[in-house]
């Protein structure tokens, strides 16, 4: 992406991160699920955000299916369109994180130089990489939207784990072998995680 220069100035707030994460009395961040489709991202996320949402701390669940509805919308799936969905959703993310929340999202994500630009987008400590682990054979097998029946058909082209690349991450924070743990004990496992860290 090229940037246009123009006439701006970066205006500080008065109410800081700081002010934010002291109000909600825990640590704010993102929890950055990467898998291939139908390893189970949203089914973690969405188990962790509920055990999170259950203890009063201010989270919010980023999906990838729901942004493509709306913020992107006009990208689809190209290597270049993927990118920009990524840097799109690393920019709100770290808004989120300003605000103090604890922002989980579930996206393919599938190259590591993306995630990387995230993580390295916010302090240090402030960005969690939870790989999904799952066999390609196991997540065909779920296949929750049809999508790896079409892909192989040939109706859809360019799909992750089939005919468009998946990078698996180099140095996760967390894996989660997903075709040996249940969605409730993935999510815990987070929660320890989050525990250990002093996140919450
Ligand atoms: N070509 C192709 N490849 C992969 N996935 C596809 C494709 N076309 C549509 N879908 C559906 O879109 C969801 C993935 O969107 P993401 O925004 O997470 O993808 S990416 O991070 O930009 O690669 C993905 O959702 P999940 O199954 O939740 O991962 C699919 O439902
Ligand atoms: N241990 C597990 N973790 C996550 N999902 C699982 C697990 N076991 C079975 N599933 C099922 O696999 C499917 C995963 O779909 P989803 O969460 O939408 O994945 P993704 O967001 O990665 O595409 C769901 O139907 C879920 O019920």
């Amino acid at each position: 992406m090229t940037t246009v220069e123009k006439n701006i100035t970066w205006h500080e707030t008065s109410v800081t991160q700081q002010a934010y994460r002291e109000n909600n009395g825990h640590h704010s961040g993102v929890i950055w699920f990467t898998g291939l489709s139908g390893s189970g991202k949203s089914s973690i996320a969405n188990e962790l955000n509920h055990l999170l949402h259950e203890r009063g701390i201010h989270t919010y669940l980023l999906d990838g299916d729901n942004i493509r509805h709306g913020l992107n919308a006009d990208l689809g799936f190209s290597e270049e369109e993927r990118k920009e969905n990524i840097r799109r959703i690393g920019e709100v993310s770290k808004l989120f994180a300003d605000s103090g929340t604890i922002v989980l999202t579930a996206f393919i994500s599938p190259f590591q130089e993306d995630r990387d630009r995230v993580r390295a987008s916010l302090p240090e400590g402030d960005f969690l990489e939870v790989y999904v682990d799952c066999p390609i054979l196991e997540c065909e097998s779920r296949d929750p939207k049809g999508l790896y029946k079409k892909a192989r058909q040939g109706q859809i082209k360019g799909f992750t784990g089939i005919d468009s690349p998946y990078e698996a991450p180099k140095h996760p924070d967390v894996i989660l072998e997903s075709h040996q743990m249940d969605i409730k004990s993935c999510a815990e496992k987070l929660l320890i995680l989050l525990e250990d860290k002093g996140w919450i």
